[in-house]
């Protein structure tokens, strides 16, 4: 009897953790009960998400965007769904290609759902994802938790957020379920959401709720939309001053740093770690593990 294995890495950026699966010819089936199996913290490795590495000529989703950028990052939620961008996820992903041994440090392109976006690696510091511009849909938006019912900002990061501030982080309450939110037509495809607080001068703290991944300890999109309802919010609008400006923002896993240039344009600098690597069985994500 032969035992097929294949490989996997584990990696997090401020501890929003990924399973990292290796698959340059886009090999591996990855239906969303896979997913789910791996991202299990139980029965199976355990992560907030999936990293599968493709080369972008090689996914369907992908390959118009081969000539602008060699390795595609097919994110999935840990419940199995897939997402437009992932901002943490982007950091690892550079990390991981470099520990491969498939990038140097510096400058590099990776493909997402969500256009190719620009990173800059450092050998072993921080890693800055330049994260596009974000889009504020018009309209009223709440969202709630018990009894709690706050306004939020709809920022879309490539992926939607609901960004409410709060007086106190603790009155998201435990978040094991996805905070409700108003009006249905604002999100069809569902949100996440950042609830807020001040800390300081351009200085934030924040606990998200992800659409299909739950509370996670660090969400690099939600910290993007949460920078931008803040600097609008505080009535620092590069667009209008002029000028960059830099937010802190603190979550559970750590802290990000968010630029928002004159034109738009958003950086975000954050660590991004390897921790461990091994092999699994393939035959334990099923029949279908190969396409
Ligand atoms: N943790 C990610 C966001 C992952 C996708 C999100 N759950 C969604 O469904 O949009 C990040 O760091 O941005």
């Amino acid at each position: 009897m032969t035992h097929t294995t294949l490989s996997f890495l584990k990696g997090h950026g401020t501890e929003n953790d990924f399973v990292i699966i290796p698959d340059p010819d886009n090999a591996i089936e990855l239906p969303a009960s896979a997913v789910a199996a791996l991202c299990d913290r139980r029965a199976g490795i355990g992560a907030d998400g999936v990293l599968h590495v493709v080369r972008s000529a090689a996914h369907p989703d992908a390959a118009h965007l081969a000539d602008r950028a060699e390795w595609f990052m097919d994110y999935r939620n840990s419940d199995g769904s897939v997402a437009e961008m992932c901002g943490n996820g982007v950091r690892v992903f550079a990390r991981y290609l470099h520990h491969a041994g498939h990038v140097e440090p510096g400058d590099l392109a990776v493909a997402t759902r969500g256009g190719v976006k620009q990173v800059h690696l450092d050998k072993a510091g921080d890693v800055t994802v330049s994260m596009g511009r974000a889009e504020l849909p018009e309209g009223e938006v709440t969202v709630s938790v018990g009894e709690h019912t706050w306004p939020a900002r709809n920022v879309n990061m490539g992926n939607p957020h609901a960004v409410a501030f709060v007086e106190s982080l603790d009155q998201a309450g435990n978040l094991y379920s996805p905070p409700p939110f108003s009006p249905a037509s604002a999100y069809p495809t569902g949100v996440n959401v950042e609830f807020v607080v001040d800390r300081g001068p351009r200085h934030v703290a924040m606990r998200v709720h992800e659409r299909g991944s739950g509370e996670t300890r660090s969400c690099g999109t939600g910290a993007c939309a949460v920078a931008v309802a803040a600097i609008r919010r505080d009535g620092v609008d590069p667009a209008v001053t002029g000028e960059p400006v830099t937010y802190t923002v603190d979550l559970p896993g750590g802290t990000l740093a968010i630029t928002e240039h004159p034109d738009g344009r958003i950086d975000m600098t954050g660590p991004a770690v390897i921790v461990a690597s091994g092999e699994f069985e393939a035959a334990w994500l099923g029949e279908t593990a190969f396409a």
